[in-house]
C-alpha cells in the first residue's frame, strides 16, 4: 500500500484511492485464501466544508447518494477506530468491479473507505489495522486482505487481531474469470451453507487448504487441480450457480490449472498458465453459458499484485 505523508502535502488537496477486485476461496480456502484482480474501485476525496457523496457510472447505479453510502460508512469505520471524528470531503466512486458477482466489490468499497477515512484523518492507523476494521466489518478476511495487499494472501482472523501472510503470485500463473450476467449476494449465497460439518469433511478441507497455500507459494502449479477440491461451499452453491459443477470436474481437460468458485459466486475462476493459449478454455467456458442458458464475459487477468494504492496531485507549497 503507498501511502503518503499528509505533513508533505496540504490538508485540503484532492487524493485517490484505488482499491483492486478479489476472487476469495479459491476452493477450499473458505474465508481465509484470497488474490486480488486488476479491475478497480476508484474514490477520488477532496476535503471540503459539506459532506458530499457522488456515485458515478453505470456500475454504481442505485448505490445511494448519501451518507449511507457503503463506502461512506467504511471511510467512518477508520475514523471510529481512530477515535475521531471523520473531516467532511466531496468522495467521488467509481468502480470497474461488477457487483454481486463474487469479486468483491463490497470488500474494494471497504478497504477503498477505509483508506481514505485514514488518509482525511493523517494516517492514524497502519496497514495492519486498516486490514483488522475491515476484516471485522466483513466477518471474514480472505477479500479484504488481498484488496488492501495485493497478490495472493492466507489470512485469519481471531479475538487477538487479523493475522496474514502475502504470497507473491507464483510465476506463469494466470486467472480466466467467467463473469454471468447475474447477481448474488454473499448473504444469500452464504445462507445455504450448513451450520455444521463432519470431522471427514473438516479434514478434507484443512488439508486441501493447507497444501493449496503451500502449492502457491512455491509456485508448484501441477497441485493446484488437487489441492482446490472443496466440499465445505461450493458444493452446496452449486445449485446456485448453473454450470459450476460441470466446470469444477471437466475445465482441466480444457486447460484449466484448476477452477473454483469466485467468492460466493457466481463468478468461477479458473487458473491457467500463462505460457499456454487459453482459447480451448475460452471456448469451453462459453459453451457451459450456452448450455445453461446464460449470457456473461469469458476474461484473462493477471493477479494484481500492487493492493490499493494512494495518490494525491502534486501542489507546489509556494501555491
Ligand atoms: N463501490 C460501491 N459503492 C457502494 N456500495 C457498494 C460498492 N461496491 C459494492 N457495494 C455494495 O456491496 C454489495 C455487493 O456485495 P456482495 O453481495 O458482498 O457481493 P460482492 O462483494 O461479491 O460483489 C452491492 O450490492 C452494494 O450494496
Ligand atoms: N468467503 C466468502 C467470500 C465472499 O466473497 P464475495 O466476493 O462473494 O463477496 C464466502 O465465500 O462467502
Amino acid at each position: 500500500m503507498t501511502q503518503v505523508s499528509p505533513a508533505q502535502t496540504p490538508g485540503n488537496a484532492t487524493f485517490t484511492v484505488r482499491a483492486p477486485a478479489s476472487s476469495a476461496n479459491l476452493g477450499p480456502g473458505f474465508d481465509s485464501l484470497g488474490l486480488s484482480l486488476p479491475l478497480y474501485t476508484t474514490l477520488r476525496v477532496t476535503p471540503q466544508e459539506a459532506t458530499e457523496v457522488v456515485p458515478l457510472g453505470p456500475g454504481l447505479q442505485g448505490t445511494p447518494a448519501d451518507e449511507s453510502n457503503y463506502v461512506y460508512q467504511a471511510m467512518w469505520l477508520a475514523a471510529r477506530r481512530a477515535g475521531r471524528p471523520l473531516p467532511p470531503a466531496r468522495v467521488e466512486i467509481e468502480t470497474e468491479v461488477p457487483l454481486a458477482r463474487g469479486l468483491g466489490s463490497s470488500a474494494a468499497a471497504l478497504i477503498a473507505g477505509i483508506v481514505a477515512g485514514n488518509e482525511l484523518l493523517g494516517c492514524p492507523l497502519d496497514p495492519a489495522a486498516v486490514l483488522d476494521v475491515a476484516a471485522r466489518e466483513e466477518g471474514h478476511p480472505d477479500n479484504v486482505a488481498p484488496a488492501l495487499f495485493g497478490g495472493i494472501v492466507v489470512a485469519t482472523l481471531d479475538k487477538l487481531g487479523t493475522h496474514y501472510v502475502r504470497l507473491d503470485p507464483p510465476a506463469h500463473l494466470g486467472v480466466t474469470v467467467l463473469v454471468p450476467d447475474f447477481e448474488l449476494s454473499t448473504s444469500k449465497a452464504r445462507a445455504v451453507l450448513p451450520r455444521e460439518y463432519s470431522r471427514a469433511d473438516a479434514v478434507h478441507a484443512l488439508s486441501h487448504a493447507a497444501l493449496l497455500a503451500a502449492a502457491l507459494s512455491v509456485g508448484r502449479l501441477d497441485l493446484l487441480r488437487h489441492a482446490m477440491q472443496d466440499y465445505i461451499h461450493q458444493v452446496w452453491r452449486a445449485p446456485l450457480v448453473p454450470g459450476l459443477s460441470d466446470i469444477l470436474e471437466s475445465a482441466h481437460e480444457y486447460g484449466a490449472l484448476g477452477a473454483a468458485l469466485s467468492g460466493a459466486g457466481p463468478t468461477v475462476l479458473c487458473f491457467h498458465d500463462t505460457r499456454e493459449p487459453t482459447g480451448q478454455l475460452h471456448t469451453y467456458l462459453h459453451s457451459v453459458m450456452a448450455r445453461n442458458g446464460l449470457t456473461g464475459q469469458v476474461m484473462d487477468l493477471p493477479i494484481d499484485p500492487a493492493g490499493t494504492l494512494v495518490e494525491r496531485a502534486q501542489v507546489a507549497w509556494a501555491e
